[in-house]
């Protein structure tokens, strides 16, 4: 449904999205993930019409939206609706006011209007707030007022832009819900924009995961946690982050051979869940001494990051019960792990 082929931006000081290119069909929730600068908003607004790519082409099935600098449809044209950080709610509007007004300026007729206002706040649970003014609610029902609004055209494609950065903690997961069933009640092509890897996990049909402008991964959430296609995609998603161990010549740290290791060079990969702690060095394992940093308490066992040297950290979930000093030894696994060229970041 959405296709995007060879897409670049720059902004005047060099490219910030590079030569992207994927496919989503209809009704797919595409997340775009990434830590700050990496792009992803830039793709939302090229996505939305509110920003011209440099180069490449957007489609949104059969319609061309826009192609490089020749041409870029404005939103209302593409049947997108956009959802920001920050609600951009009108405050001297009543709730269904804030509502109506996009439908209003598109020439709805009156009655149709009404209906579709009524229509939005009761998919948003917010019937009851429609004569309030928007300064006199709170925060969540702001948000879902703006999603009312979203809503209420009937876009074909929806376009949220970190959407529940500005709720606590709880509200994000009651919202994230929400967002679910929006999604799945209106069967419009979402595209998400966030950091969050949890956001993306939970929602996602389909994720990009963008480093510099580039995409690193682009696949189903499960396979970016199962199959991490670099060390970049491995340090970003999931919890904790997998370990990313160097290795040289089929030696842990250049110094501890293991033919686990097949005489490999780069970065091994090695989740919290496959390495194990001791007292003290085990004679048969290769074992590396740590100085206990924190210990974190989750799901019924313990998440224990060492400090193995200056810049590398190691973090392994062990039973509840593990005896933990203050200086200790990481065991590390027996089987062959995913490795990484060096350097792939
Ligand atoms: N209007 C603009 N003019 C110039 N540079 C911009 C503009 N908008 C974004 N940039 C730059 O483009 C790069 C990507 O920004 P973008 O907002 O797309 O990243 P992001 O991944 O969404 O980050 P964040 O999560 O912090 O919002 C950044 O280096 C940013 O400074």
């Amino acid at each position: 449904m959405i296709s995007i082929d060879a897409l670049c931006k720059d902004y005047g000081s060099g490219p910030v999205v590079r030569d992207v290119s994927l496919a989503v069909p209809e009704g797919a929730f595409l997340v775009l993930l990434g830590p700050s600068g990496c792009g992803k908003s830039t793709m939302l607004r090229m996505l939305a019409g509110l920003e011209q790519p440099s180069g490449g082409t957007i489609r949104f099935g059969d319609t061309l939206v826009a192609d490089g600098a020749r041409l870029s449809l404005p939103a209302e044209k593409r049947g997108a609706g956009l959802v920001f950080q920050s609600y951009a709610l009108w405050p001297h509007m009543t709730v269904a006011g804030n509502v109506d007004w996009p439908l209003k300026v598109a020439g709805m007729a009156a009655s149709e209007r009404g209906k579709r206002v009524s229509e939005a706040l009761e998919m948003m649970g917010i019937g009851d707030l429609a004569g309030r003014y928007t300064a006199e609610i709170s925060g969540g029902q702001q948000q879902r007022v703006a999603l009312a609004r979203m809503i209420a055209p009937r876009p074909r494609v929806m376009l949220f832009d970190e959407p529940l950065s500005n709720l606590d903690a709880a509200l994000r997961v009651e919202m994230r819900h929400e967002l679910a069933r929006l999604h799945a009640e209106t069967g419009a092509t979402s595209v998400y924009v966030t950091h969050d890897q949890v956001e993306a996990v939970t929602l996602a049909s389909h994720v990009a995961v963008l480093n510099r402008g580039r995409i690193e991964q682009f696949s189903p959430p499960m396979e970016l946690l199962d199959h991490p296609a670099s060390a970049f995609v491995a340090r970003f998603v999931g919890t904790p982050a997998a370990n990313l161990i160097p290795v040289r010549a089929g030696a842990w740290f250049g110094r501890l051979p293991d033919p686990a290791l097949a005489g490999r060079s780069g970065e091994a990969l090695v989740r919290a869940e496959n390495l194990e702690i001791a007292t003290a060095p085990l004679r048969d394992r290769a074992c590396v001494k740590a100085q206990r940093l924190e210990v974190i308490p989750m799901a019924g066992r313990l998440l224990v990051t060492g400090q193995v040297d200056d810049s590398l950290r190691l973090t392994a979930s062990v039973p509840r019960d593990a005896k933990l000093p203050e200086s200790f030894c990481f065991v590390l696994p027996q089987h062959i792990p995913t490795i990484f060229p060096q350097g792939d970041r």
